[in-house]
């Protein structure tokens, strides 16, 4: 890594055209740079990697090859608006510079994680269409991205987006590489390749993973196969998706159908696009809003095919002339998240799915400029998925809290945690929460009747007509004795 540091950093000239202003990002298989093109004052990317062949390149393995191969894949695929663009390419003695259009959004992985992802109904819709075409266009030149993930979607200044990283791409309509990819936006198929597979199909996939990534900032799967728990779960009914999502709607569900077949013949761009073009709302958070709007502004019956209300842009500043005015916001605080579930540490909630930024070191995530808001939100301390179950200790934890309630005339009797249990698998986390709070709300009636016997018994003994019945003497203990010494 020092190796490539030497060849171009801080203020170093590239082929007398590009000065390194900064290092951006370490990839996996190569450092990334921001750089000037002296010429015309263009701001670049060069991802720089080392030569095969030369000393520094052994520990890199992969990448030694990679460069080449994505040089050919950057030529393949020429130029389109949601790819990044190579704009030159260049040698030295012992490394390779891809110079690429600078992105100053960042990657999408940074977006979420700072709570300045696609927020709103229409913009994830815009957003998951730009992705559609993408891959589509991608797909039409005959390269396979094979590694479709948050952090290789690239955000423009006006927040359009821009597929990049084709350091696993391949040509091969049918390959029989197997686990080449991201584990958690690997197809089933990609994963195991037993027989090979299909990398077109491996893409749509991963589109699937990515729509997840950016409604609630969490994976599904941490693996695509059966080691999992949620992904056996899902191999046996594809509903448990709503488990894991609670707030996911049905129309969310419709696009997944088509990108998470597990029969890869049954994933298809155009259903996925048809089914993005239907969404009316993404999450259910979104449906009450609509539903909220709907009676606030609707006059009469609604119309069976109303034209949906869209959700009312709270954090967002109306429409500034980019198509995705979420992505100039950088300073917006977010005042109703509404398609976040990013949970909070400090109001512990229980996690089965994957905190998509577990993996990242906590320093390193700081250093990155993550943590802006809820430092605590990104980082679940939860292992993978199946680490994630709510242990019974933690649900105890979580009843205590609870049920912590004021001093009160009645005693509140603790829900026994074994009903709770959270290995029972004839209930899911919905159906608790919602037992929940049912009994929260009949503990809420009982000690407003409660409450409202005692206001009805004081007033009647100060009033001189009061008849004593010896009901309240029960209930208020030495209450009534001390007030008729
Ligand atoms: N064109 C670009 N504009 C802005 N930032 C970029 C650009 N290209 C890369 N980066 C930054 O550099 C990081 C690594 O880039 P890239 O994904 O291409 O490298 P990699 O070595 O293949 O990494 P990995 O496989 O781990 O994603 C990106 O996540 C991003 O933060």
């Amino acid at each position: 890594m020092e190796c490539m540091r030497d060849s171009f950093q801080d203020g170093a000239i590239l082929g007398g055209r590009y000065q390194a202003i900064k290092l951006l990002n370490k990839g996996s298989f190569g450092l990334v740079y921001l750089a000037k093109n002296i010429v015309n004052e263009e701001l670049v990317a060069v991802k720089c990697l080392v030569k095969a062949g030369t000393p520094a390149a052994a520990s890199y393995g992969l990448c030694v090859d990679e460069f080449n191969e994505e040089l050919r894949f950057h030529t393949k695929l020429g130029s389109h608006p949601h790819i990044v663009d190579l704009l030159d390419s260049l040698e030295t003695e012992n490394h390779t510079f891809l110079v690429l259009e600078f992105c100053p959004n960042g990657d999408l992985y940074e977006a979420i994680s700072q709570d300045r992802g696609p927020l709103e109904t229409e913009h994830v819709r815009d957003f998951m269409l730009q992705l559609v075409d993408a891959v589509e266009y991608m797909h039409s030149r005959g390269v396979y991205h094979r590694d479709l993930k948050p952090e290789n979607i690239f955000l423009t200044k006006d927040g359009n987006i821009k597929i990049g990283d084709f350091g696993l791409a391949t040509t091969e309509e049918w390959t029989e590489e197997s686990a080449v990819g991201s584990d958690r936006y690997m197809a089933p198929e990609q994963y195991d390749a037993i027989g090979g597979y299909e990398p077109r199909k491996a893409d749509l996939w991963a589109i699937g993973i990515c729509l997840l990534n950016i409604l609630f900032a969490r994976n599904p799967f941490t693996v695509p196969n059966e080691t999992d728990p949620l992904f056996a779960d899902y191999i046996l009914d594809r509903e448990s998706l709503f488990d894991i999502f609670p707030t996911m709607s049905y129309d969310t569900f419709e696009v997944l159908v088509h990108c998470l077949a597990l029969d890869p013949h049954k994933r298809s761009l155009d259903d996925i696009r048809t089914a993005i073009e239907r969404v009316v709302s993404w999450t259910t958070d979104d449906e009450s809003l609509d539903e909220f709007c709907t009676e606030e502004r609707e006059v009469g019956p609604v119309a069976p095919n109303r034209e949906p209300l869209r959700t009312p842009s709270l954090q967002i500043p109306a429409n500034n002339g980019s198509a995705f005015p979420w992505a100039q916001a950088l300073q917006m605080t977010p005042v109703h998240r509404q398609l976040s579930n990013i949970p909070d540490e400090e109001e512990p909630t229980v996690r089965y799915s994957e905190d998509m930024f577990k993996d990242r070191p906590h320093a390193y995530r700081q250093e990155m400029g993550y943590f802006t808001h809820h430092p605590a939100s990104y980082d679940s301390g939860l292992g993978s998925s199946y680490a994630s179950f709510p242990s019974a200790k933690d649900f105890q934890l979580r009843m205590d809290d609870k049920y912590k309630t004021p001093a009160a005339p009645v005693k509140i009797e603790k829900p026994a945690v074994d009903a709770f249990t959270p290995t029972s698998t004839s209930k899911s986390w919905s159906d608790w929460v919602l037992e929940d709070e049912e009994e929260e709300e009949e503990e809420r009636l009982r000690m407003e009747r409660e409450k409202a016997s005692n206001r009805r018994s004081w007033a009647d003994f100060s009033d001189p007509g009061y008849e004593d019945d010896g009901y309240d003497a029960e209930w208020v203990g030495g209450g009534w004795d001390d007030l008729t010494v």
